[in-house]
């Protein structure tokens, strides 16, 4: 029972304290009665008024204080076993059993993160299982005979054999459903998380079938010609791509060749003399230029395959990317990509998609012959690479770079270290140098000839650490790296996932990591939105693909390839 004691020194006075209580700001006091008030004949009190509180008053002002206290309340989110998310402040730790309610609002080890003392905090997002989600139960039990193997995906034999050779005998998930569409004849929308093996998905059924076609008669009888063309958006995934094809080719004796911007119209021509590939590994701005001097012909196409979906859709490259689809004759149905006066078979690729893309596709092919095939962990955080996340002051962040860096160092880990903008790239690298810091730098901004070998000889070891922007972070196969460094923050959620997608991927045998520096409070909300998504265990937000969304018209240019 709460009471309000107010001192008076009359009846009259009492009375006059009620009725200002009544009269006043607090008007919940409008209830209150005199419980008591002993008063002598001069009119003097002898002991202090009481008064009584109704319980409906009572119960109003400790509900408004337990609102306001509720946000400092500690969640008990923790439950004894492995930890989801380990904070600087335990109190704020989330166990991996812990699942929070729907309407559940997650109290996050970043809320304050916009305020300057919150420099040097820091929380983890631990990971929850070893093996990537898209290795397959079959990759995972090696030992259980079973019949998901490349062999009965109807592959032909030399090409089973050569990944055998390689180590790759059980499909991932991705592969495992996308391979049979595409050997059936089907326009394919793929959309797989980051190094789920999507590459040897489109690779597997068009050297098959290509390879098929060569036995028959009408290939014989005629004319050499581009049979596959594959877009991506840089140079570096260009070589990439083109290596993987080459080595499934080379069984075959089938052509594979490159081309990609930046590198002057006399190697262009090079990459044409000797006649048409079989493949042809491209960049948009590059395929522009050859089907501009008649070096391609788009109409005679088998395949046509659009890798990194999301960037050579995104503005820059879209209306060019555009303008190849629609020299193409893409099928509208499995039945047109046979015999005589046959179109192509399109694939689109991502690991993230954009809206538009549907709007695209729809001018070239009927949208309802596109199968889609879309995993279930597409735009969720990989739950099999730990996720660090630390604010830090902008002068600070070199510091603490050269530490992670220096501990990689001593373990000899490979590390990717990005930046937001090439200028960012060029004086990290000077100032790495200072410190001794062996390293390699990339970036769109390098005059082509100079970014020429740099990724590949990163691959091979020459140096244990890559400074880039994001044109490292589409699509580049590095098994070797361990540690992602995001020294700036990426800028979407889309890049964030990219980049950490350089680690944990499908066929890596050791464990990788991110660290992620946040300084700015753009940032902060991205920290903030990216911890929510790992604490509900749900998809980052505004990402969901829309294949059947509008995109803005942008003007039509060649846009140098990154
Ligand atoms: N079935 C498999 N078993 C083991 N390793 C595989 C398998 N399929 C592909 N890989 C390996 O997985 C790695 C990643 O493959 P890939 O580069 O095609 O991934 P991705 O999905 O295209 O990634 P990103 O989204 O980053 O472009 C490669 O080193 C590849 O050799």
């Amino acid at each position: 029972m709460q009471f309000l004691k107010i001192g008076c020194n009359s009846v009259w006075t009492s009375r006059t304290a009620i009725q200002l209580l009544n009269h006043g700001r607090d008007s919940v006091f409008s209830m209150c009665v005199l419980q008591s008030a002993t008063v002598n004949r001069m009119g003097t009190a002898t002991q202090p008024v009481v008064i009584r509180v109704p319980r409906r008053t009572q119960e109003y002002i400790e509900n408004i204080k337990q609102m306001k206290s509720k946000k400092f309340e500690k969640v008990n989110t923790v439950r004894p076993g492995k930890l989801l998310i380990s904070s600087k402040n335990p109190q704020l730790n989330q166990s991996a059993g812990y699942t929070l309610g729907k309407f559940e609002e997650p109290v996050l080890a970043s809320q304050g993160w916009k305020h300057s003392k919150s420099f040097g905090d820091y929380f983890t997002i631990n990971k929850t299982q070893d093996a990537p989600p898209c290795v397959t139960e079959f990759q995972q039990e090696k030992d259980n005979a079973s019949n998901k193997t490349f062999k009965n995906l109807n592959l032909c034999l030399e090409i089973v054999e050569m990944l055998r050779r390689n180590n790759i005998i059980y499909p991932t998930t991705v592969q495992l459903q996308t391979v049979p569409k595409l050997l059936r004849g089907h326009n394919v929308l793929c959309a797989a998380e980051t190094g789920s093996g999507k590459t040897l998905t489109y690779l597997l059924p068009i050297v098959h079938k290509l390879k098929l076609e060569m036995d028959t008669d009408e290939f014989r009888n005629t004319p050499p010609r581009t049979r596959c063309v594959i877009l991506v958006p840089s140079r570096e995934l260009a070589e990439q791509v083109t290596s993987v094809a080459k080595a499934l080719c080379h069984p075959f004796r089938m052509m594979v060749k490159v081309v990609g911007g930046g590198r002057g119209v006399g190697n262009m021509k090079l990459a044409f003399t000797g006649g048409p590939s079989d493949i042809l590994v491209a960049t948009p701005g590059a395929l522009f230029k050859a089907l501009r001097r008649h070096c391609v012909n788009m109409t005679e196409l088998d395949f046509l395959v659009i890798d990194e979906a999301d960037t050579l859709f995104d503005p820059s490259f879209v209306r060019i990317v555009e303008n190849i689809l629609i020299q193409t004759p893409v099928a509208s149905s499995p039945s047109e990509t046979r015999g005589p006066g046959r179109k192509a078979q399109l694939v689109v690729v991502g690991a993230t998609f954009p809206g538009g893309v549907g709007d695209v596709l729809s001018q070239v092919t009927d949208l309802g012959s596109i199968v889609t095939v879309k995993s279930q962990m597409l735009h969720f955080l990989m739950p099999h690479v730990k996720q660090t996340f630390l604010k830090v002051k902008g002068e600070d962040k070199l510091l603490e770079l050269h530490q992670a860096l220096k501990m990689a160092e001593r373990d000899e880990l490979a590390v990717l270290v990005f930046c937001n903008k090439a200028p960012t790239v060029n004086w990290l690298g000077y100032m790495l140098d200072d410190l001794g810091v062996r390293h390699a730098r990339i970036q769109g901004e390098m005059p082509a000839a100079v970014r020429a070998g740099i990724f590949q000889s990163f691959q091979k070891g020459t140096t244990n650490v890559l400074i880039c922007t994001d044109i490292a972070s589409r699509g580049l196969d590095t098994q070797r790296v361990r540690l992602v460094i995001n020294y700036d923050f990426p800028e979407s959620h889309t890049d964030y996932i990219h980049r950490a997608g350089r680690v944990g991927r499908a066929g890596s045998v050791a464990d990788g990591a991110v660290l992620s520096f946040a300084s700015h409070p753009w940032d902060v909300e991205l920290v903030q939105k990216i911890e929510t998504a790992a604490r509900r265990r749900s998809c980052l937000p505004g990402m969901e693909s829309a294949v059947r969304k509008s995109t803005p018209k942008v003007e039509l240019t060649a846009p140098e390839d990154v």
